[in-house]
């Protein structure tokens, strides 16, 4: 079978779980908002398609590109933006929705940019935190889960494009 070197940390089910709880907790908290979810691509995909449907609220989903690992394990710390947002946010409540929150440069950087246009709100909702390498400090306002300090891949989440299409977030073994 493929993949066998990869060793799960989280299963499809408990992030099924999660998932659902941290839409009824969105849902709560943006009832009569304009909420507009910023998907961050690649990684952020899987992730947010799930969590959008255990949001039952009207809200719209923009798709920002962002990359800064390339083939590494480790951030460059050069966030680049591959794809802007192609609707202006101003007035609108922004609920980012990131895969991992990793060394925080890539939220940080968000978060700048996208106030510059005036969103009403802008809040982070991330299913990872790895808060051993954090190199910035972010808020997360929405999580699902601390993990150690490992580079993990599989849903949505890459090493070198390769795993994204794994149904559970794991670790690469040394074969
Ligand atoms: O907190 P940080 O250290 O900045 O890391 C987090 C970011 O890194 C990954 O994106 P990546 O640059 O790998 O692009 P991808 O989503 O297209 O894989 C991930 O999806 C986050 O956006
Ligand atoms: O652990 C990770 N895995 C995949 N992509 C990432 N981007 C930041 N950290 C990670």
């Amino acid at each position: 079978m493929v993949n066998t070197n990869v060793r799960t940390l989280l299963s499809a089910d408990e992030i099924a779980a999660r998932t659902r709880e941290l839409g009824a907790q969105i849902t709560k908290e943006y009832a009569g908002r304009r909420l507009v979810l910023v998907c961050v691509l690649k990684g952020s995909f899987v992730f947010t398609a799930d969590l959008m449907r255990h949001i039952d609220l009207p809200l719209r989903v923009e798709f920002l590109g962002v990359r800064s690992y390339g083939e590494g394990t480790s951030s460059t710390g050069v966030v680049q933006i591959t794809q802007d947002l192609n609707q202006p946010i101003e007035g609108d409540d922004v609920l980012i929705v990131e895969d991992i929150v990793d060394t925080g440069l890539t939220i940080s950087h968000l978060l700048q940019l996208l106030r510059t246009r005036m969103p009403s709100s802008i809040k982070v909702c991330s299913l990872l935190h790895k808060p051993a390498r954090s190199r910035v400090e972010v808020p997360i306002h929405f999580l699902g889960f601390t993990i150690e300090d490992k580079f993990v891949v599989g849903y949505g989440l890459d090493w070198a494009e390769r795993y994204r299409n794994l149904p559970f977030i794991g670790v690469v073994e040394a074969q």
